[in-house]
């Protein structure tokens, strides 16, 4: 069987889940977080998240992050499912559900160092994010 280039360099990468979160104010803004340095794709600004533990669910994965990122409390009947990102970096393909979350408990504080900031879906489009990420935007806008 003939293989198309997308094919092969699909089958090599690894396929990496991580699931995002949109928590959305009461002004309909958008929190995003500054990805430290050190990490890849540092200084990006990115949806809260991240990968999906062996046996999680997405929700299950997003109420343990919320926590640890932000020390923010929710759960997953305060999950809606709004999307997908499906984008091939170049040593893995990301699989991304993005949630939707606008009841949690507490004030999002940056656990891990992060920068934060509440922006309009419109202001995302002027803040460097992961390639992934930017199909997101549009939706988010929709949606809000
Ligand atoms: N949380 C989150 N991750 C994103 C977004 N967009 C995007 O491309 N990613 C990528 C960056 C990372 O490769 C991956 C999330 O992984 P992570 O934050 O849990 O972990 P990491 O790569 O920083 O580091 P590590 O845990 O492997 O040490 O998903 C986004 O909007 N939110």
């Amino acid at each position: 069987m003939p293989t198309t280039a997308l094919e092969a360099g699909a089958e090599e990468r690894r396929l990496v889940l991580v699931a995002a979160c949109a928590l959305v104010d009461a002004d309909g803004r958008v929190l995003v977080a500054q990805r430290p340095e050190g990490r890849p794709l540092a200084g990006l600004w990115e949806f809260p998240g991240g990968k999906l533990l062996p046996g999680e669910t997405p929700e299950r994965c997003l109420i343990r992050e919320l926590e640890e990122e932000l020390g923010v409390d929710t759960e997953a009947s305060c999950l809606a499912p709004l999307t997908f990102a499906s984008h091939g970096y170049e040593s893995f393909h990301l699989l991304m559900p993005l949630y939707v979350c606008r009841v949690w408990r507490g004030e999002p504080i940056p656990r891990e160092g992060q920068a934060l900031r509440w922006v309009r879906p419109r202001a995302l489009r002027d803040l460097p994010m992961p390639p992934a990420d930017l199909p997101l935007i549009p939706v988010l806008e929709e949606l809000l």
